[in-house]
């Protein structure tokens, strides 16, 4: 009887790390393109945003002096000495109690020390107006550079570009964005009774989930999922598409048989190859210990575990990490919650925890979600997940954890 030599999460990842060099190219994208990747270098903006003093609001640019003891009951009169029009240079230089208009967004005078809102004056005559309220310095002024600073750094290496960021990148005249090349995952799932998507359910048969989570996941963190057709148990047919999938991807996942039922053929699959080598058979994990880390013609290859939420969390826990440090990425989202019950869990090995956060009284709560690993409905439905530490032997009730979040 075949028993798992197990090796920690962190060794596992470490292993990964030690064993695997993928040379991920870059490539210049256009900004749309960029969202959701990684940068491969430091992004640096060229230009100061707003690269000229403009106004907050609709109103007339003023000197502050002028107007600095006007109130509604002790208005001061300014003349009107002509408009800025948006989009175009304001030459005009302000001199005592003079005013320009100026539109939102419009340019300033360059001695301009404040814009008074419309609201706050009252037009006595074509170039007369009144202001009825005092200013402070800069009021409703945006200054050149205070956005974005020309030669800020906006984005180290290896950050993420999300959503708000194609807009930093925008208003500061980046057209293309360097970023590391999609890593191509190949996903195979196996299994005498998974079916693919068109095939409709019969017998014992179930669909293939395990491929669409990966991909979810995987498309997620920069890379290029290929789903193939799924496999039978059957050595000869894995065999040719792990060659397959080896020859046209950067990392293989192999889904099911990495335990040690009759028909687990993973790992002889991989040591069928004349380029292979097993590393690790079996982690410390709970859920996920019949995973497999190996080396086909110097490429990654994953055995992950059949069951969908094991699978899952291996890829949170150890490929997902190996990815994102291969992208030069550091940073993982978290919160850290009161846990709401007492748990107790086996040492041995970390445990993985799906937990739903809650808002009491003030206080961000997580609640664990008890679900066997062969389900994927309360995976999909929770905020995030806690690790605990293999030593542990649970979690008190009001502790603090540290919730990773999706
Ligand atoms: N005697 C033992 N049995 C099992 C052990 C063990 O140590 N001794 N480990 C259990 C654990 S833990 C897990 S996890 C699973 C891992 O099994 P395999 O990786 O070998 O996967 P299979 O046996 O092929 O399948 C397990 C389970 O998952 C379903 N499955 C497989 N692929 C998919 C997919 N693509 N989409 C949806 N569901 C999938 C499959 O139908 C099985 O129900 O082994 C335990 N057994
Ligand atoms: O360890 Mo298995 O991966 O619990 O279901």
């Amino acid at each position: 009887m075949k028993l798992f030599d197990v090796v920690e999460v962190s060794s596992a990842l470490d292993i990964m790390k030690k064993n695997f060099r993928v040379d991920i190219k870059v490539e210049s994208v256009s900004l749309v393109e960029g969202l959701n990747r990684y940068t491969s270098k430091d992004i640096k903006s060229k230009l100061n945003v707003p690269h000229f003093r403009k106004s907050l609001v609709d109103g007339y640019a003023v000197l502050v002096r002028d107007v600095f003891l006007a109130n509604e009951s002790n208005p001061v009169p300014i003349t009107i000495i002509g408009e800025s029009d948006m989009g175009r240079i304001c030459a005009k230089i302000l001199d005592t109690e003079e005013a320009v208009y100026v539109p939102t967004g419009g340019m300033v005078p360059e001695n301009a020390e404040a814009v008074v809102m419309i609201e706050y004056t009252e037009k006595l005559s074509e170039d007369t107006i009144l202001v009825q309220k005092g200013l402070a310095h800069n009021e409703n002024i945006v200054e050149v550079g205070e956005d974005i600073k020309e030669d800020e750094i906006l984005y180290k290496k290896g950050h993420r570009i999300n959503e708000r960021d194609l807009g930093v990148l925008a208003g500061a005249n980046i057209k293309e964005v360097e970023v590391h090349k999609k890593l191509v995952i190949g996903i195979i799932s196996t299994g005498d009774e998974i079916l693919n998507q068109n095939e409709d359910i019969s017998e014992a048969k179930i669909k293939d989930i395990n491929a669409y989570v990966l991909y979810g996941q995987l498309s997620n963190i920069s890379c290029k999922p290929i789903i193939y057709p799924p496999v039978k148990d059957n050595l000869e047919e894995i065999i040719e598409l792990i060659d397959r999938a080896n020859k046209e991807c950067d990392i293989v996942l192999i889904s099911g048989g990495s335990s040690v039922g009759k028909k687990d053929e993973t790992v002889r699959a991989i040591q069928s190859f004349k380029n292979s080598k097993v590393l690790v058979e079996g982690i410390a994990m709970k859920p996920g210990k019949p995973t497999i880390i190996a080396e086909v013609n110097k490429k990654l290859v994953l055995g992950l575990p059949g069951h969908p939420l094991s699978c899952a969390f291996v890829v949170e826990a150890i490929l997902k990490p190996f990815i994102l440090s291969l992208f030069e990425e550091k940073s993982q989202r978290y919160l850290v919650c009161e846990f709401k019950y007492n748990y107790h869990k086996a040492k041995g090995r970390e445990e993985y925890l799906a937990v739903d956060i809650s808002e009491e009284g003030g206080k961000l709560l997580c609640t664990p979600i008890l679900a066997k690993s062969s389900m994927i409905k309360h995976f999909a439905n929770c905020d995030g997940y806690i690790r605990i530490d293999r030593d542990l032997e649970g979690i008190h009730k009001g502790e603090s954890v540290k919730v990773n979040l999706f």
